[in-house]
C-alpha cells in the first residue's frame, strides 16, 4: 500500500496543505517543535481515525479551530481508493471512496505501523499500553477481532452493573456471562495465535537488526495462567471454571476480577524481562523488532504491505541503529515516512518544515 497524496485542513500547526508523496521514502527535516510530528501524526490519523499521542481528539484541531480533516488518495494491491477523517468538538466522522461508513468498516482499510520515541511504554508502561497495542494491531490485521472486543467490553459492562448491584440470581446475569465466556474464549484464542507467530519474527528480526547474540521472545500473560495450544473449547472450559472459583470475592468486591480485560503481554531478552533488566537502547531496539515484526504479521494476514511511520530518528537511536534500520528498509519494498532534525543519508523526498509550513 502507498499513500500518494494528502489533503489536511486545521491539523495542529500544520499549514492548509495539499502534500505528493514519493512511493518510497519520504523524509521531514526541520528543527524542534517546527511540526515534523505532527505531519506524521496527520498521516497516521488519516489512515486509523486515531493519534498516536494523544488520545483526546481536540488536541489535534488547530488552536482556535473547531474542526479540522484530513484527506488522503493510497493505492493497494487493487486500485486506487481514497479515505478520509473529519472531527469536530463532538464526533468523528469517516468516508472512504468518498462515501461516509462507519469506523468499523474503516478500520484496517489501509494499513500502518509507527514508530514513536514514546512507544517505550510497550516495555516500561502498564499493561493497558501493551493491551491496547496487542489489540489495535491484531484487529487492523483482522477485523473480525475487534468486533470480539467490542462484545467482551460491552458484556463486561452488562456483568459488572449484575454484580455492583448484588443481582446475580437474575437469569440475566447468566445469560450475560454465557456471552461473555463465548467472546472473552475467542479473544483469547485471537491472542494466543498471534502472539505465538509475531513472537517468532520478533526472535528473528531482533537478531538480524541489533543482537546477533541475544535470545528475545514475546510472551502473553493470560489471565487464565500458562496456555500452550488450547481449543477454544478449553479456553472456555477453563473461564468457566475460574469464574465459579472467584464467585463469592467478585459478589463481595461487586466487579469482574477475571477476563481479557487483566491480559499482559511479556518481553524476555535471553530469558530476563526486558521491563526490569535490559539498558535503554535495547528497550528501543525491541520496541522497534516489534514494529518491523508486525509488519509481516499485516503482509501474511492481507496480503499488502503497511505504510511504516517512524518519528525522529536521529535523537532516538545512536548511529549504527540508525544505519541498521535505514537498510533493512531500502531491502525492503515499504512506503516509508521519516522524520528528523538531521538530514540521512538515504534517496528520499525531502520536506523542509518550518513553523507549520512544509516545503517539499
Ligand atoms: N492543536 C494545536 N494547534 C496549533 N499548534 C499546536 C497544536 N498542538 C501542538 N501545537 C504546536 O505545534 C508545534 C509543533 O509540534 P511537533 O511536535 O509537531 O514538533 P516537532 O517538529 O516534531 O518537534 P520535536 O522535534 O521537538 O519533536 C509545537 O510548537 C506545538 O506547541
Amino acid at each position: 500500500m502507498q499513500i500518494l497524496d494528502m489533503n489536511m485542513i486545521n491539523f495542529r500547526n500544520l499549514d492548509d496543505e495539499h502534500l505528493e508523496f514519493d512511493r518510497r521514502f519520504n523524509l521531514f527535516l526541520g528543527k524542534n517543535g517546527q511540526g515534523k510530528t505532527s505531519i506524521l501524526e496527520a498521516i497516521y490519523f488519516t489512515v486509523t481515525g486515531k493519534s498516536f499521542r494523544t488520545s483526546k481528539n481536540k488536541e489535534m484541531i488547530k488552536y482556535g479551530r473547531h474542526k479540522m480533516g484530513a484527506f488522503v488518495n493510497y493505492e493497494d494491491r487493487i486500485a486506487l481508493k481514497s479515505i478520509s477523517v473529519k472531527v469536530d468538538e463532538k464526533k468523528k466522522r469517516y468516508s472512504y471512496n468518498r462515501k461516509p461508513i462507519k469506523y468499523d468498516e474503516f478500520l484496517g482499510k489501509l494499513n500502518i505501523i509507527s514508530f514513536i520515541p514514546e512507544d517505550i511504554e510497550l516495555i516500561i508502561g502498564s499493561p493497558s499500553v501493551r493491551r491496547s497495542f496487542f489489540d489495535y494491531e491484531i484487529a487492523q490485521a483482522d477485523p473480525e477481532y475487534y468486533l470480539y472486543l467490542k462484545s467482551v467490553s460491552k458484556l463486561l459492562k452488562f456483568r459488572n452493573k449484575y454484580l455492583k448491584d448484588r443481582n446475580t440470581k437474575d437469569p440475566m446475569f447468566e445469560i450475560y456471562n454465557l456471552e461473555f465466556i463465548k467472546y472473552a474464549s475467542l479473544v483469547v484464542k485471537k491472542r494466543i495465535d498471534y502472539i505465538k507467530n509475531v513472537s517468532r519474527l520478533l526472535s528473528l528480526n531482533y537478531r538480524k537488526l541489533f543482537d546477533g547474540e541475544k535470545e528475545l521472545t514475546l510472551g502473553y500473560k493470560s489471565f487464565l495462567g500458562e496456555l500452550k495450544s488450547p481449543t477454544l473449547e478449553e479456553i472456555g472450559g477453563k473461564i468457566r471454571k475460574s469464574y465459579e472459583e472467584v464467585r463469592d470475592r467478585e459478589l463481595r468486591y461487586g466487579y469482574s476480577l477475571i477476563g481479557p480485560q487483566r491480559d499482559d503481554f511479556i518481553f524476555l531478552l535471553d530469558n530476563k524481562e526486558a521491563k526490569s533488566y535490559s539498558s535503554q537502547g535495547e528497550k528501543k531496539s525491541i520496541v522497534f523488532a516489534l514494529k518491523i515484526s508486525e509488519i509481516d504479521m499485516i503482509i501474511k494476514e492481507k496480503k499488502e504491505t503497511p505504510i511504516f511511520i517512524i518519528d525522529d530518528i536521529s535523537s532516538y537511536f545512536d548511529s549504527i541503529r540508525k544505519g541498521n534500520i535505514l537498510k533493512y528498509f531500502q531491502k525492503r519494498e515499504i512506503q516509508l515516512f521519516i522524520s528528523s532534525t538531521s538530514d540521512l543519508e538515504i534517496e528520499a523526498k525531502r520536506f523542509h518544515i518550518h513553523r507549520g509550513g512544509i516545503d517539499g
